[in-house]
């Protein structure tokens, strides 16, 4: 099962590149840039992630990205990914990025923008990895700013595939961004948005009317709600779920408690991603096989999980047929 797990050819179209910051590169680049972490150790850092909630995380996780100054160190932190990601099977990768975090902390957005261009050219070039870029906006940050960085973001308007809704989410709801939402889709920018990982089922059709969302990041708590489930069913909504995020941010306490087996009995539109592997202790094969372990999965199920995501990926109709014919290799 694992070699047929790692051969299936896998679209991640739910991963934050700043969460792919693995404990031996922080130490590297804090090195190389001079930056104090409160780490003396890669064993110290790992021994930190013991997160309770969601916002227990993000404090580690703004606090690790802080090393990234340069283009080169956006250049290598994706490139790192990306070799990894290759290596068990994964073939295209859609990174949302956080330039609030950022820019908060004096990195402009050219030097952001231009070392994931750069690691995104040599993907495709030395990897066959195919990517897309999605343009997170910080839900705990004022709309205005959303509003302000869409606009700032005009020279790499080209370069994106849509914006997304990320990190604090109870308190933070859907409607709070409407109008960054319109804009992105004035330009003709798709929408994907985190709803129903902590906060309740009405944020996640909230994402759905007034975000106008073609995925729901996460969307793990829908099952509270039946009538969303049979709209998200009947609509064929994708929802990207993150197993292993979800077991260590303690949504669920242990993996076989997980939503999962009862999402796909109702019928939902369902992909597997890793979320932030570098914190949440693996990648997409790790997923995957956590799965396998946890519910017993046939190879059909993980077949049906694999197209689903190469269905919904942003990606070219050529790119989309090749993956289609490689995916059907493996049956
Ligand atoms: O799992 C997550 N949820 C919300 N925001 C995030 N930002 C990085 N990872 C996450
Ligand atoms: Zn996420």
């Amino acid at each position: 099962m694992r070699d047929f797990l790692k051969a299936l050819p896998k679209a991640e179209l739910h991963l934050h590149i700043e969460g792919t910051l693995e404990p031996e590169l922080m130490m590297a680049l804090a090195e190389r840039n001079g930056v104090r972490l409160p780490y003396a150790s890669v064993e110290e850092v790992r021994a930190a992630y013991d997160f309770s909630d969601l916002q227990s995380f993000l404090d580690l996780y703004f606090q690790g990205m802080s090393v990234l100054r340069t283009a080169q160190d956006f250049e290598d932190l994706a490139m790192d990914y990306f070799r990894r990601a290759a290596d068990e099977g994964v073939v295209h990768v859609e990174l949302h990025v956080d330039p609030q975090a950022h820019l908060a902390r004096g990195v402009e957005l050219a030097t952001v923008m231009e070392g994931l261009g750069r690691a995104r050219r040599r993907a495709e070039r030395e990897l066959d990895l195919s990517t897309a870029m999605i343009l997170a906006f910080l839900r705990d940050r004022p709309a205005e700013e959303a509003l302000d960085l869409l606009e700032r973001a005009a020279p790499y308007w080209e370069t994106l595939d849509a914006v997304g809704l990320d990190s604090a989410e109870v308190g933070n709801p859907p409607a709070k961004f409407a109008e960054a939402f319109r804009r992105a889709s004035a330009l003709g920018l798709a929408r994907v948005a985190h709803a129903g990982e902590e906060g309740p089922p009405d944020y996640i059709r909230e994402a759905l009317d007034v975000l106008d969302v073609c995925r729901v990041d996460h969307g793990v708590r829908c099952l509270e709600d039946p009538t969303l489930v049979a709209r998200l069913r009947d609509e064929a909504m994708v929802l990207t779920v993150c197993p292993l995020s979800n077991l260590r941010l303690r949504v669920v306490e242990r993996l076989e408690d997980h939503p999962l087996p009862a999402m796909l009995e109702a019928g939902l539109n369902l992909t597997l991603n890793s979320d932030d592997p570098a914190y949440f202790g693996g990648g997409m094969l790790d997923n995957f096989l956590a799965c396998r372990r946890a519910f017993g999965w046939s190879r059909e199920v993980f077949l049906g999980l694999a197209s689903n995501a190469i269905e919904a990926a942003f990606m070219s109709e050529a790119r989309r047929a090749e993956l289609r014919e490689r995916l059907a290799a493996c049956r």
